[in-house]
């Protein structure tokens, strides 16, 4: 079974409007509301893929409802532990191509909340795969990510880790079997620059060998993706096309790689799989379908570096 995690989940609140102007009166000209968060994300784009998964993390108030209410329209189990506080609310600005994004503070997460979503952990096998996405609640250590993967490790669990910063940092020392961070996110991780396609590939090897990491797919946006693991190192071609609204991308690379993987265990056709689902969200307004990945897959170029 797939189990996502979502420590700090949202209500993605999407506004569009030509231009923003700061200190008067703006007005939408489209506006709407989506169950948000990378592990929700990713739970959402398997399901549009044909897998189940279980969603798993802390919602609260109103905000929360409105995730449970559409994870449970959409047909997919969620087990989230209830907070008093309501979950945040994300600002997604989409002025003419701009994208701008706020994201909001994380409502209060108390140690009898985390050790109740701990405690759902403890059941999981090999049999079982976690994905752990997004950002740390304020209310958690940095090394949040680092104990929940090393207990999962040592249960047998495979653990799939897209998080940045020190929550990054620290959770790589616990050796995830998958990560996926872009470039930005690697160069912030190392103090080094990731410009070139050489300069990701060395950090990325250091993941993979260093941290002993199997698979390390890095997303570079427009530019594709680099995957280095056991199966080599490949640099993957973005399909070109129309970028209409980019949020979710990462998380859809990673739901992509995950249903590839899980069907033919093959890293080049996961990787593949997944730049074509990153393209396909960021080519839509919401979130990928399976057709709109499968018909992009051809224009994904495999090299290998
Ligand atoms: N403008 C774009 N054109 C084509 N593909 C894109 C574009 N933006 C994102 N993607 C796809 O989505 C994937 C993830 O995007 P990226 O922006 O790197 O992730 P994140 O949202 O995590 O920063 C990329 O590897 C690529 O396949
Ligand atoms: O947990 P974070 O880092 O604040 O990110 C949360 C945001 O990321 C998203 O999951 C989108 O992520 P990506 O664009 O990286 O795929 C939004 O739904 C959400 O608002």
């Amino acid at each position: 079974m797939i189990y996502t995690i979502t420590l700090n989940p949202a209500v993605d609140y999407v506004v569009k409007l030509e231009l923003v102007e700061q200190g008067t009166i703006n007005r939408s000209q489209d506006d709407y509301k989506e169950a948000g968060g990378k592990g929700i994300n990713v739970s959402r784009v398997l399901n549009r893929l044909g897998t189940t998964s279980t969603a798993l993390g802390f919602v609260g108030g109103f905000t929360g409802k409105f995730i449970t209410d559409y994870l449970e329209e959409v047909d997919i189990v969620h087990d989230f532990v209830s907070l008093q506080e309501d979950t945040r609310i994300n600002i997604k600005l989409k002025a003419g191509n701009e994208e701008t994004e706020i994201n909001g503070k994380s409502p209060t997460i108390t140690e009898k909340n985390y050790n109740s979503f701990v405690n759902k952990l403890r059941g999981l096998t090999t049999e079982d795969i976690v994905v752990l996405a997004g950002s740390l609640p304020t209310f958690l250590p940095d090394d949040t990510y680092h104990s929940i993967i090393t207990m999962l490790n040592a249960q047998g669990v495979s653990v799939i880790l897209d998080t940045s910063g020190l929550a990054l940092e620290q959770a790589i020392k616990a050796s995830p079997a998958f990560i996926k961070p872009n470039n930005y996110e690697l160069a912030e991780l190392f103090s080094e620059k990731a410009e070139t396609d050489q300069d990701i590939v060395r950090l990325a090897k250091r993941l993979h060998e260093e941290n002993r990491i199997d698979h390390v797919f890095v997303s570079m946006a427009k530019e594709g993706a680099i995957y280095v693991g056991e199966a080599g190192t490949f640099k993957l071609s973005a399909p070109k096309g129309q970028a209409i609204h980019s949020v979710g991308a990462g998380d859809s690379s990673v739901a992509g790689f995950l249903y590839k993987w899980q069907q033919t265990t093959n890293a080049v056709e996961a990787a593949r799989y997944a730049v074509a689902s990153g393209s396909a969200t960021a080519f839509s307004k919401t979130l990928c379908t399976k057709d709109e990945v499968e018909k992009l897959l051809a224009e994904v170029h495999v090299t290998a570096i």
